[in-house]
């Protein structure tokens, strides 16, 4: 059954394009092509509202139809087609050719998302691909037509002798002997045509099926050519493939250990790695990775980060070989939604609950990029180590991308893994963080804003979103580092702050709903819901009047005029008394945070440091935080500690502590000034993820 999509069914067309037509055309873009192998390619990302199913069926199961049978806008369920590429691609977003069946009718073929380890990323001219359940769509001009395929695995590249091929589109081998794939394949190899290479080892492998001397020499080849390509599945199997049951077999164990590291599984790593060692013990290429595998594993049982080297390490990229280290946490079911992050034991404020490399993060800062880079490495990833695909694939993609599941994503048919670019794509606006390259370096002011690359964090995935978060994120390249806001218990649900939340209950909520699907329930949200409608508008109001005022002379080298600090002083009263004290209990009060700093700094610039304080204060009590008496005798930590459950961990907290420490040191409080620097440090550890002076927060 054909199924169409969008417009209404249309008959197979009247007129196509000629094959002549169409080459002519093709060798105009042709000519205009970038060739050069640098030039960044755009990526075609999907909109998830056209979304189809991955097809899942084998070309063998399908009816092969000729393309003169096809019908525009139109999923044909069930067919496949056959054809050979008569033109070398054009490559854009995709790749495009124009292709053959067995009957002479030609057409266009616009194949997207295949991963640049696949030789379908540029379809050379002459080899023969199967298109399974072919979608075929007008392109605007009459009688223009394209085959589109955007699922990866729903086009297969045939090899030369396959049956399946009919006798029309039939080269025959292009080489004969095992020997001569071999030479073809080590030739590609020296031109770094990783893939191209690859497929003629595996020919190599077929026309040397009884001569397993040979064979093993191949795989070790294909091996090295897998692991350069960061296919690691097929680079660990080549390898122990290549096995002789002799003591050259450490290169086998050698390669297949450092396969498994690029998987991060470390600990496989480490017994292939010392079965390589104890076949050669003085090798010091087999040494130094088994020494690196060891510092991964140990890092993933303690936790133990030298984040200083990790930050001056940055320069050389934002890749960091280190290991994850979660073993505190766990994946339960949340009461929340689906499943949470769960503490299996306690942890004290400004801990490190957990560490984890990123699953996937391109080294893509650039903004209007990030998010199509990110896109198209998990698809490479999902099409080139179907082992990792369990753990990306098990998130959770929202509801329409949900829609589309077949169950048989990740599953191997004809090859390949099915890949679902619908799913991926839900998968990647639902679970991705922005990184900055580190979360040190982004406070600083002179930073500019929005630099940063998209990955993802399986693990730190599957934590739910709350207002008032016991944990907090930053990163280090493509490290992720999760600090305890405040003390954690043993089997507490883990949260993270999804984005730095808006001041307005609505407003934020408006933003979790459209995003994430989801209303907040956090003692924040809870508590804001039991305020009357009349109140919220009321601190709109005021909140709306206060912001006018202070945007209108920011505090900054010119002293603001007494009149306005009056003024606002006077609006952020009136602000406060708007907030009901048994509805703001023990919670943050957001919409105060911003003109109280603009009081303090204000204050600061006519140095009444005594109003500094007091407004200091506020803004600390603003984030949900009980702030220290100066009667107290008060340990600096405890303000994270002691707070309660509802407090909102931000750099301004930290910033806040610091004015406070300058404000109490210029009225001779000294010792106040210590604490609060102490706090401020504290704080500051929390916030970028590892212990770090303030300095920064000047630059
Ligand atoms: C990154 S996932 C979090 C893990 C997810 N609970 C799971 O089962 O995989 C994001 C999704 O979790 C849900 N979610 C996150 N925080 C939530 C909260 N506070 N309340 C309800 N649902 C939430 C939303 O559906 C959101 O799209």
């Amino acid at each position: 059954m054909a199924a169409t999509k969008g417009a209404a069914k249309a008959a197979v067309p009247a007129r196509r394009l000629t094959k002549e037509e169409l080459v002519k055309t093709h060798a105009t873009h042709l000519k205009k092509q970038n060739n050069s192998p640098n030039a960044p390619r755009p990526v075609k990302q999907p909109v998830i509202s056209d979304a189809y199913p991955a097809s899942t069926k084998s070309i063998r199961e399908l009816e092969i139809i000729p393309l003169s049978e096809l019908q525009p806008e139109t999923h044909h369920r069930g067919k496949g087609i056959i054809v050979r590429a008569v033109s070398p691609p054009f490559l854009g977003a995709g790749a495009v050719s124009i292709v053959e069946d067995e009957f002479g009718n030609a057409d266009k073929l616009a194949i997207y998302n295949q991963p640049d380890s696949s030789i379908l990323s540029a379809v050379p001219e002459g080899c023969v691909v199967a298109v399974k359940e072919p979608y075929y769509k007008n392109n605007g001009a009459a009688g223009d037509y394209m085959i589109c395929v955007d699922h990866p695995s729903d086009v297969i590249l045939l090899r030369f002798t396959d049956p399946i091929i009919p006798e029309a589109l039939r080269l025959g081998p292009l080489l004969k002997t095992a020997d001569e794939w071999k030479n073809a394949g080590d030739r590609a190899f020296i031109e770094k045509d990783f893939p191209t290479a690859v497929f003629c080892y595996t020919e190599a492998l077929e026309a040397a099926a009884d001569d397993a001397t040979f064979q093993a020499a191949i795989y070790a080849k294909r091996a090295g050519t897998n692991l350069i390509l960061g296919r690691y599945d097929a680079a660990k199997a080549d390898a122990l493939a290549s096995r002789t049951g002799g003591p050259q077999d450490w290169k086998a164990y050698f390669t297949a250990g450092r396969a498994a590291y690029g998987l991060c599984n470390y600990a496989e790593s480490n017994t292939l790695l010392t079965t390589a060692l104890d076949l050669q013990p003085s090798n010091p290429a087999i040494q130094k990775e088994h020494a690196r595998c060891q510092a991964r594993l140990h890092e993933e049982a303690t936790g133990e980060y030298d984040f200083a080297a990790m930050h001056a390490s940055l320069g050389g990229g934002v890749h960091l070989d280190r290991g994850s280290f979660l073993r505190h946490t766990r994946v339960a079911p949340s009461r929340h939604h689906g499943r949470g992050l769960f503490a299996t034991r306690d942890f004290a404020a400004g801990e490190l609950v957990f560490a984890e490399k990123a699953t996937l993060m391109p080294n893509q800062y650039e903004p209007a990029r990030a998010s199509a880079a990110l896109f198209a490495l998990v698809v490479r990833q999902l099409c080139d180590n179907p082992s990792l695909a369990g753990a990306v694939l098990a998130l959770h993609a929202g509801e329409a991308a949900d829609a589309v599941r077949t169950g048989m994503e990740g599953a191997v048919v004809d090859g390949v893994p099915v890949v679902d670019v619908f799913v991926v794509e839900g998968i990647r606006t639902k679970n991705c963080f922005s990184a900055p390259r580190s979360t040190l370096e982004d406070t600083r002011p002179s930073v500019p804003e929005g630099w940063a690359a998209k990955g993802l964090w399986v693990h730190a995935s599957r934590m739910n979103h709350s207002c008032v978060p016991n944990t907090m994120r930053s990163f280090v390249g493509d490290m992720l580092i999760s600090r305890a806001t405040r003390d954690i218990k043993e089997g507490e649900e883990l949260f993270q702050q999804y984005v730095p939340v808006k001041a307005l209950p609505d407003v934020r909520n408006e933003q979790f709903k459209k995003g994430w699907g989801f209303e907040c329930e956090c003692a924040l949200c809870a508590s804001e819901r039991r305020s009357p409608e009349a109140m919220l508008a009321k601190r709109k109001e005021l909140l709306a009047a206060v912001e006018k005022l202070c945007n209108k002379k920011l505090p900054g080298k010119e002293l603001v005029p007494d009149a306005t600090i009056r003024a606002v002083d006077r609006l952020a009263k009136q602000l406060e008394d708007a907030h009901e004290p048994d509805v703001y209990e023990g919670v943050p009060r957001l919409t105060l945070i911003y003109p109280c700093n603009w009081l303090v700094a204000a204050h600061r610039g006519r140095k009444n440091h005594a109003k500094v304080v007091k407004y200091a204060l506020k803004v600390l009590r603003n984030f949900g935080f009980k702030v220290p008496e100066e009667s107290e005798a008060w340990d600096p930590r405890e303000m994270y500690a002691k707070s309660g459950d509802a407090t909102l961990m931000t750099v301004h907290v930290v910033a806040a502590l610091r004015t406070l420490a300058d404000a109490y040191k210029a009225l001779g409080h000294d010792e106040m000034a210590e604490r609060c620097i102490e706090a401020a440090e504290f704080g500051y550890m929390i916030v970028t993820g590892s212990k770090n002076d303030l300095t920064t927060l000047d630059k």
